[in-house]
């Protein structure tokens, strides 16, 4: 199991700028090693706004686009016009203004998309997506995602996996069909935390002082079960990036880096 850093910014707009950079440098070390990289999307107010800083940022011209693949760890199971879909506010922060081969933006469906509003055929339709993108080299039905971005939930959710919620205990599917949200909408679609630590990299972002008891619970060792975040691990790299705010219950001191 990857070992777990913490790093600290001083506030949310230089923890957006500084991720946005860090997933510059991943995707184009992943590039020039491999040829082609993956990145796992979030939804959530510091996940969008990496992407707008990205968006933003000359370096983003350094990403060869068209070899790039984009999924997303979850999807709020709403009309595709919605402005609560994580694709939506994906495409019009970033996605929209950059050359990426839509052939490689992989999509949870939305409920007035092919499968209406059966959630369980979108959740099972993703998996067989993901299945088909899996490399003899990654050993099953899910690709080993080289970078995967995550936010949590004061609750202490990740992607649309909640607290004491059947989906935290799957241990079989890589994507499920989650109901009943305490967090509206309350209809999703969520990676599973094993299809989560497929990932090579897992870098879980937030920021606000609303996900400080959460992010200190996680990284105390709490039970995934409780707190779904503690779950979310990648196989080489887990990495906390966080504001002030979000760190201010962690009794370890994580100091802010010097540059
Ligand atoms: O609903 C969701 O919320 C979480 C966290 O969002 P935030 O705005 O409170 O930071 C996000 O990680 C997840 O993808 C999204 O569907």
């Amino acid at each position: 199991m990857s070992k777990t850093e913490v790093v600290v910014y001083g506030n949310p707009d230089l923890l957006a700028a500084a991720a946005a950079a860090r997933l510059v440098t991943r995707i184009v070390d992943v590039q020039a090693a491999k040829g082609s990289a993956s990145v796992v999307l979030t939804g959530g107010g510091t996940g969008i706004a990496i992407l707008k800083e990205l968006r933003e940022s000359s370096a983003r011209d350094a990403i060869d686009w068209s070899r790039l693949d984009v999924y997303w760890g979850d999807e709020r199971f709403v009309p595709a016009g919605s402005d609560e879909r994580n694709e939506k506010q994906a495409r019009e922060a970033l996605l929209d203004h950059v050359p990426i081969d839509p052939e490689r933006v992989h999509a949870m469906a939305p409920s007035d998309g092919e499968f209406g509003d059966d959630v369980d055929a979108a959740a099972a339709a993703y998996a067989e997506v993901l299945a088909a993108n899996a490399r003899p080299e990654d050993h099953g039905d899910v690709p080993s995602f080289d970078i995967m971005l995550l936010g949590l939930g004061g609750e202490g959710h990740t992607a649309s996996i909640f607290p004491e919620s059947p989906a935290v205990y799957e241990q079989e599917r890589s994507v499920v069909a989650v109901r009943n949200c305490p967090k509206p909408p309350p209809t999703r679609i969520s990676l599973t935390l094993p299809a989560i630590r497929r990932a090579r990299d897992v870098w879980l972002v937030t920021g606000g002082d609303t996900k400080a008891d959460a992010v200190a619970l996680a990284l105390a060792g709490a039970g995934e079960v409780q707190i779904p975040v503690a779950g979310a691990r990648g196989d080489r790299r887990t990495l906390w990036l966080l504001d002030r705010g979000a760190a201010s219950k962690l009794t370890k001191v994580y100091q802010p880096p010097t540059a």
